[in-house]
């Protein structure tokens, strides 16, 4: 049976004192009937972590190197990560893809890294809409999928987070007939190169995920959780889509 995962990620967005909400989201639910993680940027992990003192609450980065240390200005190790508090880490979001040129190989690279230190790796994949547009979707992401994970990769230390890129925070999501046909075409991959360890892979959406649409997209099959980015910074939002999912 695979544990509902509501995960948000705060991107560049936050400071200490949004840790308010962080007090309020944990006040709220105390026993979520989901897992509850939050990824805010490094700078706050371990505040975070502080705040969510073991609860429920778990605290994940947005991104890790892929070597355990070494020459690398402004990297962050997953072990240093795991240092501050963090027990997840999101890795290949179409952002770092876009913004840092980040490939598959190397978030393969990154999620055996998270793995090492003991991270739960989310791994990021979606097409953009020009490839949507052209029937490739299918292809583009069965891509990412093959390449982004290690072949040691399991549904204990790893999770699959489909968000279409044109769906990020433009307000747009796929179709529920759209995105039971990705969940489903991800879970025969799996299944197909991981055998029966394929079904133990939680499967995230992600892209514009809000407190009116996330009933709707949580019963879709396949779905075993979501990926939230905007909806996540305010407690009372990222509440409600906890609810959504099983509290
Ligand atoms: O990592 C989260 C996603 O990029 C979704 O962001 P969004 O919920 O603001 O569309």
């Amino acid at each position: 049976m695979r544990r509902k995962l509501a995960a948000g990620n705060w991107k560049m967005n936050g400071s200490r004192t949004a840790l308010a909400e962080v007090e309020a989201l944990i006040a709220a639910h105390p026993a979520p009937g989901c897992e509850m993680l939050l990824c805010p940027p490094a700078t706050l992990i371990a505040a975070m972590a502080a705040t969510a003192k073991g609860g429920p609450l778990k605290v994940g980065g947005q991104d890790c190197h892929h070597k355990p240390s070494g020459a690398h200005t402004g990297d962050l190790s997953a072990a240093m990560l795991a240092e501050a508090g963090a027990s997840h880490v999101i890795l290949g979001h179409s952002e770092r893809r876009a913004d840092h040129g980040e490939t598959s190989a190397l978030v393969r690279q990154k999620a055996e890294a998270a793995k090492a230190a003991g991270l739960v790796a989310i791994v990021c994949i979606g097409e953009t809409e020009a490839e949507r547009d052209a029937g490739r979707e299918l292809d583009v992401v069965g891509g990412q999928l093959a390449e982004s994970l290690p072949d040691a990769a399991t549904g204990a230390d790893t999770v699959i987070a489909y968000e279409p890129v044109w769906a990020i925070g433009t307000g747009r999501t796929p179709s529920e007939a759209q995105i039971a046909a990705m969940h489903r075409f991800l879970r025969e991959r799996l299944v197909a190169r991981f055998g029966e360890g394929g079904e133990a892979f939680r499967l995230l959406y992600g892209g514009s995920v809000k407190p009116d649409n996330a009933a709707a997209i949580f019963a879709i099959p396949d779905v075993d959780g979501a990926l939230v980015g905007g909806a996540s910074l305010k407690a009372g939002d990222f509440g409600a889509i906890i609810t959504a999912l099983g509290n």
